[in-house]
């Protein structure tokens, strides 16, 4: 079996129906809300399988403020990681048809989306009558070259199996990118792992940061409500491993505190949190391997 992988950049603007889609892709209720973390440019939403295939779905938060004059570098960067995504998904909701926000969008795709591989999406299909969206998906189609337009409902999951089928079709050939056993829980631990390091970030000196990165290596479920988190934070100097310990390991110890205290804040339940300090003089250019992948680890400033 040849694999496939790659990834997939949802667009559409707030309460278009996103996460219910990513959920819908996915076969879980993975993608909780990921707005509360800015840092990355790229946050995965969620992983998807389809035969041979996995779907990476990410997101591109910021991107949709109505700033209608935005010049191509500062477009360029807001697209972030939709620009290096195998496909990017448009999805609109059918009653709302081509809002101001739908508007700026595809002005945006004028620029970004050429030569991109662009599909649309209409979501809520349960909310309008066959001529309406007859309609919109002539008009969107008229506006920009999207190469499939696809109706569905994420809600009741019409017409999903043929996005997704179509999506994996559309992924380059390659490794899959994330073993199976991880995928589930894969955006909770990057959740996790970036609200460690926003918290080691606060607390060092500003250099250090760009040069450390943390990983969530374990996430267990305890009966009793509450999950074991050990992450790793991998720091490229044995100088480096000093400073974020700290005195005494005061510095780890008030930083695994702070994103424990945000962690159970954000899952509401109770978390032990393990942190550890490595060295790994190479991790820099693993990093930018993900990154070139569309994913960016550090600080998207
Ligand atoms: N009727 C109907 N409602 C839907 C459908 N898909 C999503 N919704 C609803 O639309 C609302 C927004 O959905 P979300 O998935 O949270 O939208 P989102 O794009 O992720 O929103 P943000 O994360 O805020 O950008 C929710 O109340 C969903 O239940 C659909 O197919 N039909």
């Amino acid at each position: 079996m040849t694999q496939r992988a790659g990834f997939v950049a949802l667009i559409g603007e707030p309460n278009a129906g996103k996460s219910t889609l990513t959920n819908q892709m996915v076969g879980a209720k993975v993608s909780i809300v990921t707005h509360k973390v800015q840092t990355t440019r790229a946050r995965i939403r969620g992983v998807a399988l389809e035969g041979d295939a996995q779907i990476v779905f990410v997101d591109t938060p910021g991107l949709f403020r109505p700033r209608r004059r935005l010049d191509r570098a500062m477009v360029a960067a807001a697209w972030g990681g939709a620009a290096d995504a195998d496909v990017i998904v448009l999805l609109v909701e059918a009653h709302r048809g081509v809002t101001e926000g739908v508007e700026t969008i595809l002005e945006q795709l004028e620029e970004v989306g050429k030569g991109r591989k662009v599909a649309l999406a209409i979501n809520k299909i349960d909310r309008v009558e066959a001529p309406a969206l007859l309609a919109l998906t002539k008009e969107m189609n008229d506006r920009f070259p999207f190469v499939e337009t696809f109706m569905i409902s994420a809600e009741k999951g019409h017409g999903c199996d043929d996005l997704r089928r179509w999506l994996a079709d559309q992924m380059p050939e390659g490794p899959w990118l994330y073993p199976e056993d991880q995928i589930a829980d894969l955006p909770l631990r990057m959740i996790a792992a970036e609200m460690t390091r926003e918290k080691l970030t606060l607390r060092l000196h500003q250099e250090l940061p760009y040069q450390l990165t943390v990983e969530t290596e374990n996430w267990e479920e305890r009966k009793d409500g509450s999950a074991r988190v050990d992450q790793v934070v991998y720091v490229m100097r044995d100088g480096h491993k000093g400073i974020v310990l700290g005195k005494k390991g005061e510095t780890i110890k008030a930083v695994g505190k702070a994103a424990r205290e945000e962690l159970e804040e954000f899952l509401g339940r109770k978390i032990h949190l393990f942190l550890q300090v490595k060295v790994r003089p190479n991790w820099l250019e693993e990093a930018e391997r993900y990154s070139e992948m569309g994913l960016d680890f550090r600080d998207g400033n």
